[in-house]
């Protein structure tokens, strides 16, 4: 079905992203159950869960990289599927790396229509690389500079994918507030193993385990009587 234009809600009020009825069977093995999931604009939202219980794979269905029969992506109450298609509603970091490696960092904010110099002000050693190909960044700086270029994008939500993998501690600190800024103007919906990081900065948080995705009232409590977290 092709995507509809988005709605638009009454001034003032946030833009939703909801995501019904996400069902996957791989094999015999059902890795998402009757998932729902919201997030909006202002909010930071969490996912979490073990390896493998299909994180990577709900956000690719949310953006509609992955088709799911009878999926429903609806943003403020209207239905659009594949999501990537609606111009300026979202974007993704996948948990592989996004930029070509041959592309520098300033073509690749171009691309994006990002201000370049804006998306790196709090990281001034990622500007003075801003000529280098992303290839040529380390590990860590280059997922700093995807993150960074995605976030500041201007688009009404942003899914991403371990944005803090292999980012260093100081910067994992600057990164969060700049997420927390931007949630203003942005719906953020991230996972990540850095469970304490992820605790500190969302709003809301999730957790999928056996295929169902659970909302947790209080997070921290929640994971603990779980066994994901001990403190
Ligand atoms: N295309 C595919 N074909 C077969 N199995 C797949 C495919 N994609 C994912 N899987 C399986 O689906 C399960 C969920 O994978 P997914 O990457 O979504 O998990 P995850 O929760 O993001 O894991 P991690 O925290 O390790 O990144 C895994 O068991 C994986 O092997």
């Amino acid at each position: 079905m092709p995507a509809c234009a988005t709605s638009v809600p009454a001034p003032g009020a946030p833009h939703v992203l909801e995501a019904d009825g996400i069902q996957l069977k791989l094999g015999n093995r059902v890795l998402l159950s009757d998932v729902y999931l919201r997030v909006q604009t202002g909010q930071v939202v969490g996912l979490l869960g073990r390896n493998g219980c299909g994180k990577s794979t709900l956000l690719q269905t949310v953006f509609g990289a992955r088709p799911v029969a009878d999926a429903s992506v609806r943003v403020n109450g209207r239905r659009v599927v594949p999501a990537y298609r609606q111009l300026g509603l979202l974007n993704y970091l996948p948990q592989v790396p996004l930029l070509p490696s041959q592309l520098t960092v300033a073509a690749a904010a171009r691309l994006l229509e990002v201000d370049a110099a804006a998306a790196l002000r709090n990281f001034p050693e990622l500007l003075a690389q801003k000529n280098q190909r992303a290839g040529e960044l380390s590990g860590g700086t280059a997922r700093l500079v995807e993150v960074l270029l995605l976030l500041h994008a201007n688009t009404q939500f942003t899914l991403l994918d371990e944005p803090f993998t292999g980012v260093m501690p100081v910067h994992l600190e600057t990164l969060a507030e700049v997420m927390s800024h931007l949630k203003t103007r942005k719906g953020l919906l991230l996972t990540d193993h850095r469970y304490e990081e992820v605790l500190a900065l969302c709003d809301v948080v999730y957790l999928l385990h056996d295929g169902r995705l659970e909302l947790l009232a209080n997070p921290r409590e929640g994971l603990r009587n779980r066994g994901y977290i001990s403190g």
